[in-house]
Formats: structure tokens, C-alpha cells, sequence
């Protein structure tokens, strides 16, 4: 549940003025504030900024697959939208991308029509404002009066009225009730129940389910903690600045498990000097513990200081793994396909000892014999949604095969490219078992290699199960739902 405290009374301006947000009300208004709403430069424009941002960026994932968490933040600086404007935009903007499930079950209930049917600008703002309607304090007239004008602004009364009755219907009933309405039988389908309660897709609610085994009694924990905004992650570069300096400089908190781990309440971390000047980024702890696990994970023989990321881009892990190795020495080989995120990768490694290769990981042409290999596959990115607002409504069960069938590849060629007694840490932001244990336990049985006990590398993370692989999970760790396994290359092979 979202905990946006914005009172009614600061959306309130439109709410008061709107008088009766209903059908007749929107054509009442219309001859008392003729097109006010839309007009640039206005104190109307100005205090519906936020909701007007909040709505471009619906319709930017809508349109054109953009990702809400890289359009808000240039817009809001473009708009130069701060303070506590800023954080109402982002509540609303992310909020409504990711509820957008309950949220379209909702409105096509109270529209009477199937979603499909309802163009995509005026859904974007039936989703803002049922979002207002169900998930946050923003007193019902203020949420349903600032939804007509941002339509009336642009699509004129007809469609305003529309707006007007549907978001009218959603505020009869609180989420809970609308829960009870619309969702699966708690009994018959506790699952389905689970997702649509938690507004994601009932396959992804399986899946984690799938993930927690033994432990699917906190699925219900597992999708609040998923639904939640998550704190912003810093990690802080080894050998440049340590974590209590970097939480000093930016009021932040410590991590409880990765020594690099610095916890930000919100905002946008771009913005921070120390993160411009590259003494930090920003990186999920999870994340961070998934590259030192590969860096403390015991070897037959000594460590040669050769490392390679098989998946390297856009470069967080290989940033972090290449600061370890400039400490220690050693020097790390980074693969990466794409020529943009090579690019990446390059700039966030600027004056470590990492070479840049783009090439496929499956045949990279790179000369055997590394001490330790990170395969950072390719993933559905099940585990991380809560960092991308939109991403759960994107994803398809359909995907898991292909991604799948790449893991197993680029799992097969590292164990060639580790020398014999080395180790390559697997691992994926997703908790799906097609992509995790069912990857390891494969390479494992058809290629000989060890299973590692992987909790022992990420040492001081309590309840992480019986092993030999960790998985991290929201609910549980404050990380994303992070997978890693260790496997050793036998000596004979
Ligand atoms: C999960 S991301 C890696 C994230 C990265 N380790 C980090 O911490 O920033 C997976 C990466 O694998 C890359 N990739 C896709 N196919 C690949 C292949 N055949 N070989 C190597 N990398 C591949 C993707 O382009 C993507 O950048």
C-alpha cells in the first residue's frame, strides 16, 4: 500500500474549484473555467504539474516501451519539478505502472467496457486517478476533479464527463472492497488471489511461489515487499571513498550486509556530486553481494588475479569486481554483445584495470585459464521488478524458454573458459527456478561441476535456507530478489 501523505488540500486548488466532480459537474465547469486548465504559464498548470508529469510518463510506457524510472527523472529536471512536488509525481507515476493490473480490472468495471476499448491517453489518466482513488490519501474530489481537468485540457468535455462518471464509480468502494469484488476465490486460488490483491500477473505470483518452496506461506510478504518503492542503493568504490563517508556526505544509512552498501530514503541519486564524480553508484546490495561472493569464493590453488564477467553490461558489477581487483592486483576481462552497453561499461570502469570486449559470451575468443568467472545472465529480471514500475505488465511466461536456453549456454562456456580448480559464480535478478537452480543443477550433472555452498560467501546474511545456493529476496533481505551459485571446475577436467 502505498503511503503517499499528500493531503487532499494540495491537489485541493482543482477540487474545490471543480465543486462536483460528476458528469454534470464537468460541463458546469467548463463554462465557469473555459480551458484554464491547459493553459501554460497558468497557477492552474502549476499546481497540476505533478499529476501532468506523472500522466506524460504513463503515456511514454504506454507508447513508446519507455522505462518510467529513466523518462521521470529527465523530465522532472527538464520541468524543473522539485521538492515536494517531485515526490508526488514519482508516487503517481510509479505507483500507477505498477498497480496497473488492479487497476485496469478496476476501471474496466466501472466503465463497463473491456480496457482495450478505451483510448490510450484517456487511460492513462483513469490509471492516475484511480491509483489517487485506491492506493492513496489524496482526499476522492481532488483525485477524480484533477483527472477531468488534465483530459479536459486536452480532449475537451465529452471525454472529461467520461472520466468524470468512471473515476466517480471507482471511489464508491475502498481497494479492499474492490479486492473482495474482483479478485480470484481465496480458496480455490490462493495465488491468484495473492496477485491480483498485489496487483501482479498471477504467472509471476507463481513463480515466486514456485521460488519459495517449502517457504510459499510468505508470498504474501514476498509480493507486499515487492510492491513496495525501494530505498535507493549506493555502492561506494572500493579503494575511493568507504561506505560511513559516503552515508555521512549524502545522510544516507549504511547497509546491514555488503561493506559497500549505502541506503538512500529517495530522490534522484544522478543528481549527487559524489555519484557524478564516480566515488559512488548506484547499485542494489544485492548486486553488490553477488560480485564480492565471486571474489570471495575459495579456489584450488592460488588466485592468479584473472577475472572475467561473461555479462558484463551496463557495467555495476564490473565496476565493483574491477575496483577488487586493483586492490588486489588482478585485472578483469569484461564481455559484453551490445555496443551501447559496452560503452557503459567502459564508462563506469574508467581507470580500472578492465578491458572492455564485445563479443558474445557463448564464444567469446578469449583465452582460458581465468581464476574466476561471473555469469550475470541475461534474465527475465523477475527478482528486480520493484525497481522498474512497469517491467511485471511487460514480461511474458513465453520469455522464460529462450532466456533459459541462453543461460544454459553461457553457464557451459564459462566452465571452459575457468581453469581446472576455479570457480564461476551464476547468477540472475530473478527467482524463477527454470532460470536458477535449474540452471546450476543442469551444468552440474552434465558438466561435472561442484556445487559450491554459496551462503558461505555472503557472509553475515542470515536465513538463507539449506543451500548450496543463496537466494536473496526483498521480504527478506531489503535487496532484490538476487540468485547466486557457485560452482568449482574440477581439477581433473
Ligand atoms: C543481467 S545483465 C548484466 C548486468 C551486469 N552484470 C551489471 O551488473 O551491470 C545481462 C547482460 O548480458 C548481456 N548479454 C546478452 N546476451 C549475451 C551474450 N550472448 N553474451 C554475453 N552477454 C550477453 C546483456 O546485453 C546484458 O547487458
Amino acid at each position: 500500500m502505498s503511503e503517499a501523505k499528500r493531503p487532499g488540500r494540495r491537489s485541493g486548488g482543482a477540487g474545490r474549484r471543480s465543486g462536483r466532480p460528476d458528469g454534470q459537474g464537468g460541463r458546469g465547469d467548463r463554462s465557469r473555467r473555459p480551458r484554464q486548465a491547459g493553459r501554460p504559464g497558468s497557477a492552474q498548470a502549476s499546481i497540476d504539474q505533478p499529476r501532468r508529469a506523472a500522466r506524460d510518463v504513463l503515456r511514454a510506457v504506454r507508447e513508446r516501451d519507455a522505462y518510467a524510472n529513466l523518462v521521470l527523472p529527465k523530465l522532472l529536471r527538464e520541468r524543473g519539478i522539485d521538492g515536494r512536488d517531485a515526490a508526488l509525481a514519482t508516487e503517481l507515476a510509479y505507483g500507477a505502472a505498477r498497480a496497473r493490473g488492479l487497476l485496469d480490472a478496476v476501471l474496466e468495471r466501472c466503465a463497463g467496457r473491456s480496457i482495450d476499448e478505451i483510448d490510450g491517453p484517456l487511460l492513462d489518466v483513469l490509471e492516475l486517478g484511480a491509483y489517487q482513488l485506491m492506493r492513496t490519501r489524496i482526499a476522492p474530489h481532488a483525485a477524480v476533479a484533477t483527472s477531468v481537468d488534465l483530459v479536459r485540457a486536452e480532449a475537451g468535455p465529452g471525454q472529461a464527463g467520461f472520466v468524470n462518471a468512471v473515476l466517480r464509480r471507482v471511489s464508491e468502494k475502498t481497494e479492499d472492497e474492490w479486492v473482495a469484488e474482483l479478485a480470484p476465490d481465496a480458496s480455490s486460488d490462493p495465488v491468484g488471489h495473492l496477485a491480483f490483491r498485489y496487483a501482479h500477473p498471477r504467472w509471476i505470483a507463481q513463480a515466486f511461489a514456485d521460488a519459495l518452496g517449502a517457504d510459499a506461506g510468505e508470498l504474501e510478504e514476498a509480493l507486499i515487499a515487492d510492491d513496495a518503492r525501494p530505498a535507493v542503493h549506493l555502492v561506494a568504490r572500493p579503494g575511493e571513498i568507504s561506505a560511513e563517508e559516503l552515508a555521512l556526505i549524502t545522510g544516507g544509512e549504511v547497509g546491514p550486509y555488503s561493506p559497500y552498501a549505502v541506503h538512500l530514503d529517495g530522490g534522484d541519486p544522478g543528481l549527487l556530486d559524489v555519484v557524478r564524480e564516480g566515488l559512488a553508484g548506484v547499485q542494489d546490495e544485492g548486486s553488490q553481494l553477488v560480485a564480492r561472493a565471486l571474489t570471495l569464493a575459495p579456489l584450488d590453488g592460488p588466485d592468479g588475479g584473472r577475472w572475467l564477467d561473461l555479462c558484463a553490461g551496463p557495467g555495476g558489477k564490473a565496476a565493483l569486481l574491477g575496483a577488487l581487483a586493483d586492490i588486489e592486483g588482478g585485472r578483469v576481462d569484461a564481455v559484453e554483445p551490445s555496443e551501447h552497453r559496452a560503452d557503459l561499461i567502459r564508462k563506469t570502469t574508467r581507470e580500472l584495470p578492465v578491458d572492455v570486449h564485445v563479443v558474445d559470451g557463448r564464444d567469446p575468443g578469449l583465452e582460458g585459464g581465468f581464476d574466476r568467472v561471473l555469469v550475470d545472465a541475461p534474465c527475465t529480471g523477475l527478482g528486480a521488478l520493484r525497481r522498474r514500475p512497469e517491467a511485471r505488465w511487460r514480461r511474458q511466461p513465453s520469455d522464460v524458454a529462450g532466456l533459459v536456453k541462453l543461460q544454459r549456454e553461457l553457464l557451459e562456456s564459462a566452465l571452459k573458459l575457468v581453469r581446472p580448480g576455479g570457480v564461476v559464480l551464476y547468477s540472475t535478478c530473478s527467482p524463477h527456478v527454470a532460470e536458477t537452480v535449474g540452471i546450476v543443477t543442469d551444468a552440474a550433472r552434465r558438466h561435472g561441476a561442484i556445487l559450491l555452498d554459496t551462503r558461505e560467501m555472503v557472509p553475515g546474511v542470515p536465513g538463507l535456507g539449506d543451500g548450496p545456493s543463496v537466494q536473496l529476496w526483498p521480504h527478506r533481505n531489503g535487496t532484490d530478489a538476487m540468485f547466486m551459485a557457485a560452482l568449482k571446475r574440477p581439477l581433473a577436467s
